[in-house]
C-alpha cells in the first residue's frame, strides 16, 4: 500500500523535502514546492489567476499537502548483473565464498538459455520499475559461448522496456582470457561494438597483466567503446590491479569514460599505497562504483570466524581525491549475493551504513543519482524545472526516517503519473530455477 494516493495529470506538491544538490543549490535538504505538468516539473506553485493571462497560468490543478515527504528523481543502477539474477533456487553458494560463486555460476551457465536469461532479466527489470529505478547498466557472463544468445536478450529487453528503463550492458569476460588475435574475445568485443554496448573485463593480478590489458585496449579503441572493470573484489593486498588500469588509461591516452568496480583491496593495503593508487585513479578520470552489499557478504568470509572488515573500496578518500564515486546493486539472489531486488533505496540505505556516509558534508545522495548517471552517459537525474516528472516519493521527512524503514510503501511516478509498484511473484519463476 502507498503512504498516499496521487492523483494521474497535473498537480502541485506541497512541502516537500529534496535534496538541496538535486534543485541546484548547496546544503542538505530543502523544503519546496513542485509542480507537474504534461509529465514535466515546472517550478513552484501554478497560481490560478485571472483571464488575460497565458494559458498556462490560468489552469485549475490539485494541490497536495506533501507535510514534508522526501522526492527523489528516479534512480540510476550502475552496477548488476541481470543474467545470473535469481539462479539462487537452483545454483546456490555452498559456503558463502567468491570461490563458491564463482564455480557454481560457471556449472550453471547450461542452462542459460535465451527464454531463461529473459525470464529472470524481465523478472528483475520489473522490481527495479516498480522500487524507482529509471537506468541500469548489466554486466553480461560473455564466455562459454554466452555473448550472442545473452546480449540478443539485451537487445529484446531494450526494445521492451523502452521509455522505462534505459538499459546499458557491459561483456563480463576474465582478463586472462583476452587476446588480441586468439580466443573468444575478438567475437565477443564485435557483439558489443555491434549492439553499442560497453566492453567489460574481470582484472586479476595475473604476471601478463599489462598485456592483456593493452589487448582489451586494442578492441576498446578500434570499436571506440566506453569501458568497465571488475577489479580486485578481494582482500589480498597485493592486487593491485587498480593501478594497472589507470596507468594504462593514462599511458594510452584513452579518452572514452571508463569504470572500476569494487576495488575493495586497496582499502586493506598500506595507507600510502592505497593513497598512491587513489591518485592515479583521480588522474586517469576513472570512475569508481562500490557494490557494497555484495563485498559485505562474500568479503572476509572465512568459516567458523567472524568478518572484521566490511569489505568495501575507500569512498570518501576517492571522493576527497575528485574521484567520481557510485555505489550500485551488483547481483541479486544468485550465488555471489542470495539477497538483493535492485532497490536503490536499499543500496543507498546500506552504502550509508556499511561505508558511513552519515555526518558528512558530502552530498552522498549523489552518489547513487547523478554520479552513476555521468559515468554511464544516462541522462542526469535531477528535479529542476523542465525535468521528467520521474519521482520516488517516500513517508520520510528526513535521512533518519528515510534509513530507519524500507520505505515499500513509497509512491513511484513516472511522466508525472503513479504507476503500480506490486512486485512479482518468485513463483513465476519456480518453473525455471526450483
Ligand atoms: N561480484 C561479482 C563478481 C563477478 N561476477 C559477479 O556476478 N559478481
Amino acid at each position: 500500500m502507498s503512504f498516499c494516493v496521487l492523483p494521474s495529470g497535473a498537480k502541485t506538491l506541497k512541502n516537500v523535502t529534496v535534496p538541496a544538490s538535486l534543485i541546484g543549490q548547496t546544503g542538505d535538504l530543502i523544503t519546496t514546492d513542485l509542480t507537474i505538468k504534461d509529465g514535466k516539473i515546472k517550478e513552484g506553485e501554478i497560481v490560478k489567476t485571472d483571464a488575460g493571462q497565458p494559458a498556462e497560468t490560468t489552469i485549475d490543478i490539485p494541490v497536495i499537502d506533501m507535510q514534508g515527504a522526501m522526492v527523489f528523481p528516479t534512480f540510476v543502477d550502475m552496477h548488476t548483473h541481470l543474467d545470473k539474477g535469481h539462479i539462487w533456487p537452483r545454483a546456490s553458494n555452498p559456503d558463502g565464498s567468491f570461490m563458491g560463486a564463482l564455480e557454481t555460476v560457471r556449472a550453471d551457465h547450461a542452462n542459460w538459455s535465451a527464454p531463461d536469461v529473459e525470464a529472470r532479466m524481465d523478472f528483475a527489470l520489473r522490481c527495479a520499475y516498480a522500487h524507482g529505478t529509471k537506468a541500469i547498466r548489466t554486466h553480461i557472463d560473455s564466455l562459454d559461448n554466452l555473448a550472442a544468445s545473452s546480449f540478443g536478450v539485451i537487445k529484446k529487453m531494450q526494445e521492451k522496456w523502452a521509455g522505462k528503463i534505459d538499459l546499458q550492458a557491459s561483456c563480463l569476460v576474465a582478463i586472462d582470457r583476452i587476446f588480441k588475435d586468439e580466443g573468444d574475445f575478438p567475437a565477443i568485443a564485435k557483439i558489443v561494438a555491434e549492439g553499442g554496448h560497453t566492453l567489460g573485463s574481470v582484472t586479476y593480478p595475473v604476471p601478463d597483466l599489462k598485456e592483456r590489458l593493452l589487448d582489451f585496449f586494442h578492441f576498446a579503441m578500434m570499436y571506440d567503446l566506453e569501458v568497465d572493470f571488475h577489479v580486485d573484489e578481494t582482500d589480498d593486498p597485493t592486487s593491485d590491479t587498480l593501478r594497472t588500469i589507470a596507468e594504462t588509461v593514462l599511458e594510452l591516452g584513452f579518452k572514452n569514460r571508463v569504470t572500476v568496480g569494487h576495488c575493495c583491496s586497496i582499502s586493506v593495503m598500506p595507507e600510502e599505497t592505497a593513497d598512491e593508487i587513489i591518485a592515479l585513479v583521480a588522474k586517469a578520470g576513472l570512475n569508481v562504483v562500490s557494490l557494497p552489499m555484495c563485498n559485505m557478504y562474500l568479503q572476509d568470509r572465512y568459516k567458523g570466524r567472524t568478518p572484521r572488515w566490511r569489505g568495501v573500496t575507500m569512498a570518501h578518500e576517492l571522493h576527497a581525491a575528485g574521484v567520481n564515486v557510485s555505489f550500485a546493486s551488483d547481483n541479486t539472489r544468485d550465488p555471489f549475493y542470495a539477497y538483493g531486488d535492485l532497490d536503490m533505496i536499499e543500496v543507498m540505505r546500506e552504502a550509508t551504513r556499511i561505508c558511513h556516509l552519515d555526518h558528512t558534508d558530502v552530498p552522498w545522495v549523489n552518489a547513487f543519482l547523478t554520479n552513476p548517471a555521468t559515468a554511464c552517459g544516462f541522462d542526469a537525474p535531477t528535479l529542476a524545472a523542465g525535468a521528467p516528472a520521474d519521482l520516488v516519493i517516500c513517508n520520510a521527512r528526513g535521512w533518519t526516517e528515510l534509513f530507519a524503514r524500507p520505505q515499500s510503501d513509497r509512491v513511484v511516478l513516472r511522466d508525472g503519473d503513479p504507476i503500480d509498484r506490486t512486485l512479482p511473484s518468485y513463483r513465476e519463476l519456480d518453473a525455471i530455477v526450483s
